[in-house]
C-alpha cells in the first residue's frame, strides 16, 4: 500500500475525522451475520477494522476476532472505550493488543500473511473494501481469498454513491461480482435505502470456494 494512503488515514485518526465510525453495531452484522451460520467459536477476521463495535458484537456472540488496522490510535481508542484490561505481544511486523476476545493487530493488511491467519475461518468487511481506491481493490480481494480456507464464509458491506469521490468509494454490484466472484461464491443479501446523502449500502454473503 503506498504511504499516501496510509498517511491519510493516520492523519484522519489523529483529527477525529471518522465520520465512518459507528456508535452500535451495524444492523447488517445482527441481521445477517446469524444465517450464515458460522460455528460460534470460529474466528473472525476483521480487515481495516478502526475501532469498530462490530467487533465486541461478534465476541459477545462467542467469536474470537482478529482485527487489523494501520492506525495505532484507532486500537488504543477502541481498548479505551471497553473495560476488560488488555495486553500486547509482537507478531512479526505487527504490534498486537488483545482485549478479551479480541485482538487487534496493528499495521498493514497487506502485510498480513497466511501463517498468521492460520486460525481464522470466516471474516467480516464493513467499509473496508470501499475504503480503498479501484487500483487496490483488486489486490484487496485477492489477498482476502488467499488467507481464507475453502468453506469459510463471510458477510460484506459494500457501498454505492452518486458521485466518483471518496473514500468511502463508491462499488457497484458487478464490481463486487468482478472482484470476488472467481473465488468466493456471492449471494446479494439487501441493498439498504439511500440515505439523504445518496450513499446506499449493500450486503453481500460469501463463501470460499474449493477445493478443486
Ligand atoms: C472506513 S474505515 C472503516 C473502519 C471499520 N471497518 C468500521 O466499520 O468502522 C477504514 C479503516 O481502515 C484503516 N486502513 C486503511 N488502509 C489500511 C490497510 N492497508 N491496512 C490496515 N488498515 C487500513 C483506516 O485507518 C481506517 O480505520
Amino acid at each position: 500500500m503506498d504511504s499516501v494512503h496510509e498517511n491519510e488515514w493516520l492523519m484522519r485518526w489523529r483529527e477525529g475525522r471518522i465520520g465512518f465510525h459507528r456508535e452500535a453495531a451495524h444492523p447488517a452484522l445482527v441481521r445477517y451475520w446469524p444465517r450464515l451460520g458460522v460455528p460460534g467459536d470460529t474466528k473472525v477476521l476483521v480487515p481495516l477494522c478502526g475501532k469498530s463495535l462490530d467487533m465486541r458484537w461478534l465476541a459477545e456472540r462467542g467469536h474470537p476476532v482478529l482485527g487489523i488496522e494501520l492506525a495505532s490510535q484507532a486500537i488504543a481508542q477502541f481498548v479505551a472505550e471497553g473495560e476488560a484490561p488488555a495486553s500486547r505481544y509482537r507478531q512479526g511486523d505487527f504490534e498486537v493488543t488483545r482485549q478479551g476476545s479480541v485482538e487487534l493487530w496493528c499495521g498493514d493488511f497487506f502485510h498480513f500473511h497466511l501463517p498468521q491467519a492460520a486460525e481464522v475461518g470466516a471474516f467480516y468487511d464493513r467499509a473496508a473494501l470501499i475504503a480503498l481506491p479501484e487500483a487496490t481493490r483488486q489486490r484487496y480481494a485477492f489477498h482476502l481469498a488467499q488467507l481464507m480456507a475453502p468453506g469459510s464464509r463471510g458477510l460484506l458491506v459494500s457501498l454505492t454513491r452518486p458521485d466518483n469521490a471518496g473514500p468511502p468509494f463508491s462499488v457497484e454490484a458487478a464490481e463486487v461480482e468482478r472482484l470476488f466472484g472467481a473465488n468466493f461464491e456471492l449471494v446479494h443479501l439487501d441493498d439498504a435505502e439511500p440515505e439523504p446523502n445518496g450513499f446506499r449500502e449493500s450486503v453481500w454473503s460469501l463463501k470460499r470456494r474449493g477445493p478443486y
